[in-house]
C-alpha cells in the first residue's frame, strides 16, 4: 500500500512545506495539492514544495481542463518534473460546478473534454508538435519547448460519477477517489476495471488512491471530532446516490447543507452523526485506522492519501501515520 497526503493550499505556503518534507522523512510517496481559484497557487506551492523536498511525488491533486487550456497544464507539470527532478504527477478531474459558476466558465462535456484535453497533453510532454480538432479541445501546431525529466508523467483522473471512473480506467495511469469507506470502492472499481477492459488494459496498471478525509490521535475522541468539519461538507455536497449508498439520514444532510449556507457552523457541525463519520473519514487511534486502511487494501486500494484534517494536530498525526500506520 503506497500512502499520500493531500493539502489544501489554504495556509502559507512556507507551512505547507515543512508539513510535506515531514511527510516526506516519514514515508510518505505522494503529495497531493488541490487546486481551487480561490486558494493560493496550486503551481507556486508545487515549485516551493519541490524544492523543500527530494524524494515525494509531487503534482496537482487535482486540477481541472477548463481554468487552463491543457497547453498550460503541460508547461506547468514540464516544468514540475524538471524542476523537481523527476517527480511530477498530473492529477486532473473534471472540475466542480461552484467554481465555474464562480468564473463564469460553461462546464461543457467534462467526461469528453477531460478524455481529449489528457491526450493533447500526454503528447506535448511526449515533446510533440500537436494539431488537435477534438469535440471540445483544439490545438494547431502548439509545441512545448521543455521536456518533463520522465518519459511519461503519470496521469492520475479525479473522479467519482460512473462514466469518469470508466474513462479513467481506460486512460489514467491512477484515478483519485474522494472517499473513505470500502463501500464506494466497492462500487467504482467495477466501474475502473470495466473501461481498462474496455480499452485492453489491465488494473495492474492503475494505482486506485482514496482520497480520505483522514484524522488520527492517540485519542480517538479527538481525533473523532477533528474529523466532524470536513465530514459535514463531505454529507452537504455528496449525491444522493452516496448517501443511500451509507444509510445516510437524509434529513440531517438538508439540515447540515442549509446551516452551513447561512454560515452557522454550530448547527452543521453539530448535526454530524456517526453514520456519516463512518462513511465519510478514516478516524481514530492509529491502531483502529490501520484496521479500516487493510479494508480498503482487501477492495482493491493501492494507494491511501491523507486528507484534511490529516488529524487535530498535522505534525502529531503525520509522524503518528510515519510510524504505526505505513509500516502496518
Ligand atoms: C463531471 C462529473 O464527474 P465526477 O467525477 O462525478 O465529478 C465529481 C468530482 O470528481 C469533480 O468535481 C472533481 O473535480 C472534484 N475534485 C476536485 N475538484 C476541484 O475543483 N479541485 C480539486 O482540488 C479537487 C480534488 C479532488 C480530488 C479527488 C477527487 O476524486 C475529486 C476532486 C459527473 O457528473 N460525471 C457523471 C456524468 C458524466 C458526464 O459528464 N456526461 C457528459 C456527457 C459525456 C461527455 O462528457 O461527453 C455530460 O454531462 O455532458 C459521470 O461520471 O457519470
Amino acid at each position: 500500500m503506497k500512502f499520500g497526503i493531500e493539502f489544501v493550499p489554504n495556509e502559507p505556503i512556507q507551512k505547507l512545506c515543512y508539513y510535506v518534507k515531514l511527510a516526506e522523512d516519514n514515508g510518505f510517496e505522494y503529495c497531493w495539492i488541490t487546486d481551487h481559484y480561490n486558494n493560493r497557487n496550486v503551481y507556486m506551492a508545487l515549485t516551493a514544495i519541490a524544492a523543500a523536498t527530494n524524494k515525494i511525488k509531487l503534482g496537482p491533486g487535482v486540477t481541472n481542463p477548463y481554468v487552463r487550456n491543457p497547453a498550460i497544464t503541460a508547461s506547468a507539470i514540464a516544468t514540475l518534473d524538471e524542476l523537481s527532478g523527476g517527480r511530477a504527477v498530473l492529477g486532473i478531474g473534471p472540475g466542480d460546478k461552484a467554481t465555474f459558476d464562480a468564473l463564469g466558465i460553461e462546464w461543457v462535456k467534462p467526461v469528453t473534454t477531460l478524455k481529449e484535453s489528457i491526450e493533447v497533453m500526454r503528447k506535448l510532454l511526449a515533446g510533440e508538435r500537436v494539431s488537435f480538432d477534438g469535440n471540445v479541445v483544439k490545438v494547431a501546431g502548439a509545441a512545448l519547448a521543455v521536456k518533463p525529466i520522465q518519459k511519461k508523467v503519470p496521469v492520475y483522473v479525479g473522479a467519482q460519477g460512473p462514466k469518469m471512473l470508466e474513462t479513467a480506467g481506460m486512460i489514467a495511469d491512477g484515478v483519485l477517489i474522494n472517499a473513505s469507506n470500502p463501500k464506494d470502492f466497492e462500487a467504482a472499481i467495477p466501474l475502473i476495471k470495466k473501461g481498462a477492459e474496455a480499452a485492453g488494459r489491465s488494473m495492474d496498471e492503475i494505482d486506485v488512491a482514496a482520497y480520505a478525509c483522514m484524522s488520527v490521535d492517540k485519542n480517538a475522541e479527538k481525533a473523532k471530532q477533528a474529523a466532524v468539519p470536513v465530514v459535514a461538507f463531505i454529507a452537504a455536497g455528496s449525491p444522493p446516490v452516496v448517501l443511500e449508498r451509507h444509510g445516510i439520514d437524509m434529513e440531517k444532510v438538508e439540515k447540515i447543507r442549509e446551516a452551513l449556507k447561512k454560515g452557522d457552523f454550530g448547527t452543521a457541525f453539530g448535526t454530524v452523526d456517526d453514520a456519516m463519520l463512518e462513511a465519510f473519514s478514516i478516524y481514530g487511534t492509529p491502531e483502529e485506522v490501520v484496521e479500516k486502511c487493510k479494508k480498503l487494501a482487501e477492495m482493491g486500494v493501492t494507494q491511501i492519501v491523507a486528507g484534511s484534517p490529516i488529524g487535530p494536530n498535522k505534525e502529531t498525526a503525520i509522524k503518528l501515520i510515519g510510524k504505526k500506520v505505513i509500516p502496518a
